[in-house]
This record gives structure tokens, sequence and C-alpha cells, in this order.
């Protein structure tokens, strides 16, 4: 699997919030955007998840083998919300986003139970999901990205809401979908704690384009 994104540019209102914005990843890569409120992290997600439209540039996804690919079929978007329904199970949330996103070829989703354990909530997948705290709802929330296979995760701010034991959870997790070959774009305020990321610092309005860090 391969993402490349070159010469993005975005606009939000009248100007441009970046422009220039180019990089390619690999299996195995990562990339973490930082920088101030404001600055354009969670619009560069969109715009490379296809759920904004770029000003300039293009992102491609390619699978090996095959030809380009759509963002939808081959990334998990994890935004600020969590896209579970309040009212309905834990179970049934999950259920609904395995069957509904199916799995990417090349790797399988595991259960919704399974997935909960992972997350460290196993035995309260019967309970509302609007039940739940708010850093068990992220951790369920991170669940989905579990229960269907997906090479590229693109998370906005995933670690918002958790204690340090979820941190080093989710970290884990990330670190063993880089290790199987998947990629990964996050931004985050908080270092996730994991080596060798990429960091691209988004400088917003003032600065326009993105600097790249080690
Ligand atoms: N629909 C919109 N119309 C106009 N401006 C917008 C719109 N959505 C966001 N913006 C502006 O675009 C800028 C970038 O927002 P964005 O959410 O990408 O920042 P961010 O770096 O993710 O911030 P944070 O760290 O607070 O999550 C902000 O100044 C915001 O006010």
């Amino acid at each position: 699997m391969r993402l490349t994104a070159e010469g993005l540019a975005a606009r939000r209102g009248e100007d441009l919030l970046f422009s220039d914005i180019s990089f390619d990843l690999g299996a195995g890569e990562g990339l973490i955007l930082t920088g101030r409120n404001g600055s354009g992290k969670s619009t560069l997600l969109r715009v490379i998840a296809g759920l904004l439209r770029a000003e300039r540039g293009a992102v491609t996804w390619h699978s090996s083998g095959d030809g380009p690919i759509r963002a939808g079929e081959a990334c998990h978007y994890l935004g600020h919300r969590n896209a579970m329904k309040a009212e309905l199970s834990v179970e049934e949330n999950l259920g609904f986003w395995k069957s509904f996103f199916g799995d990417f070829k090349g790797g399988t989703g595991i259960s919704a139970a399974e997935a909960a354990d992972r997350v460290g909530l196993g035995g309260i997948t019967h309970l509302p999901f609007g039940y739940l705290s708010a850093g068990q709802q992220r951790r369920m929330a991170f669940a989905k990205l579990l229960v269907s296979y997906r090479p590229v995760w693109i998370l906005d701010e995933p670690t918002a809401a958790l204690d340090a034991r979820a941190e080093a959870t989710f970290a884990d997790l990330i670190r063993e979908h880089l290790g199987r070959g998947g990629i990964l774009l996050a931004a985050t305020h908080q270092p996730l704690g994991l080596e060798g990321m990429r960091e691209l610092r988004m400088t917003g309005f003032a600065g326009v384009a993105g600097e790249f860090g080690a």
C-alpha cells in the first residue's frame, strides 16, 4: 500500500490554509501532524480521507497489483467525534461498522468482543454506547479500527480524553498496525509515544506551507 500527496492546498473561507504539501507513505510508515489550534491539521486529514476537496494537488492511493483505489476503500478515518449511536449497545455499534466497512483485501477484522478486549473494555459491550464515560467511548471508537481491516489509519486527536494506560494501549495497537505493513496519518497535540514517525508541523494561515521535521 502506498499513499501519496502531491502539492496539496486547501482553502478555508477567503484564504489558503496551507499549500504545497507533499508526502509519500509506504508500508509501515507514519506521519504525525502537529501545530497550534486552527493550523489546519483536521482540514488536511479530511482532504486526505476524501471528505473535503483540495483547492490544488492530488492524493493517490495505490495497492500493489491494482490501479489507483478510492480513499474510502483503503482507510479508516477517526475524527473528533466517535461516530457511534448513543442508544445502541457497543456490540450493535461495532457490529454495524464491521458489516458496513467489510475488509480491504489482505487482512481480516476481529469480532466486536475481541476488539473491545483489545482496548481494555471487554465485558461491557452489552451497554448502550451513551452510558460509557468519555474515555471509554473514545476507546470503543478506536475498537472500530480493529473490526474491519483497512491498511491506512487516519486519526484526528486519537488520544483526547484518554488516561495514560489507554494512551499506551493505543500506541501498542498502532505499533502492531504498522508492524503488519499498515500506514498511519495522525494529528495530535500529545506525543503518541511512537518511535520513528515523521512529523509535519502545520503553520496555518500565517505560514501557509507546512514544514517537515525529523
Ligand atoms: N467550514 C469552515 N469555513 C471557514 N473556516 C473554517 C471552516 N472549518 C474550519 N475553518 C478554519 O480553518 C482553520 C483550520 O481548522 P482545522 O480544524 O483544520 O485546524 P486544526 O489544526 O485541526 O485545529 P485543532 O488543533 O484546534 O483541532 C481554522 O482557523 C478554522 O476556523
